[in-house]
């Protein structure tokens, strides 16, 4: 008999995980058998995988274990890792709920972004649906320099905005200038993002009000970005004259993605949050035979 690996699919604002837990790190996840798993016909389908680890049982984590019990080891759809993924943690978090592992409230998670602290909240009422999750992202690096990103013949300047991974903000008249975003958005100079980046396009829907498409490094378009939205939220507000920085006031945007709603909150001393939901919507097991044969068939 086939061993067997127990697996959940999940999703926040419509960016979907395959999620795997593994708390002592026992799963081999290559790239190929990773991008197997995301396949969304021959394999469950997901944007990315989301493998759940004790921080000291994984080599990329073990110095955060005194901070943070678990490590979320995010892969993209491709196969290849990113520091780090917004929608992710609020998954991740719920996951860890959902398992019994954790309650509602604080929760530390690690990631090779750094420690990120999430906040599970309670239902509204007894009854209502789950609480939102609210991740603490840490601040927005917002490096010099011109960059543009186009698509077909039209171009446009991009917003280098680095939330732990590389993005590039671009804000379009009409979200459909966009195109299909079948291919990776080319940009201009290439030195300004060596590994790659998320492109996000972006129009105004109000006052501290926008809404976004995103095309994810390693994944393609998807229906929502976590990072990408607290990227964008910051790229809206400089471009908007707002900096909470010093004035003691928090700067809140609205973000609409295909997939759902954010808010996103940078405070005066640079910090942002993110809240959104996040659902567990399935569980199941993956047979250990097929994901060996996926690995080697790469
Ligand atoms: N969907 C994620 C971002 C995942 C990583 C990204 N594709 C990258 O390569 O940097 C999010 O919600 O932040």
């Amino acid at each position: 008999m086939s061993t067997r690996i127990a697996f959940l699919k999940g999703h926040g604002t419509e960016n979907d995980f395959v999620i795997v837990p593994d708390p002592d790190n026992a799963v081999e996840l290559s790239p190929a058998t990773v991008a197997a798993l995301c396949d969304r016909r021959a394999g469950i389908g997901a944007d990315g995988v989301l493998h759940v680890v004790r921080s000291a049982a994984h080599p990329a984590a073990r110095h955060l274990a005194d901070e943070a019990e678990w490590f979320m080891d995010y892969r993209n759809g491709d196969g290849s890792i990113a520091e780090m993924c917004g929608n992710g943690v609020r998954v991740f978090a719920r996951y860890l709920q959902y398992a019994g592992l954790v309650g509602e409230g604080d929760l530390p998670v690690a990631t090779r972004g750094g420690v990120k602290h999430a906040h599970i909240a309670k239902p509204a009422a007894e009854g209502a649906p789950e609480g939102d999750v609210t991740v603490s992202m840490g601040r927005a690096a917002l490096p010099e320099g011109d960059v543009t990103v186009s698509v077909g013949t039209r171009q446009w300047p991009a917003r280098n905005v680095n939330m732990g991974n590389p993005h590039a903000v671009a804000f379009v008249d009409d979200l459909a200038h966009a195109g299909d975003l079948l291919d990776p958005p080319p940009f201009s100079p290439a030195s300004a993002y060596p590994d790659g980046v998320n492109v996000e396009f972006v129009v105004d829907r109000g006052p501290r009000h926008v809404a976004m498409r995103v095309h994810e490094r390693g994944a393609g378009e998807t229906r929502s970005c976590g990072t990408g939205a607290c990227a964008v939220a910051v790229a809206a507000a400089r471009r908007d004259g707002l900096d909470p920085a010093g004035t003691g006031t928090p700067v809140t945007y609205t973000v609409d993605l295909p997939g759902g709603r954010l808010t996103i909150t940078e405070s005066p001393d640079g910090e942002i949050a993110m809240t959104g939901p996040a659902v567990i919507v399935a569980e199941g097991e993956i047979d250990a035979g097929w994901l060996a044969a996926a690995g080697e068939s790469a």
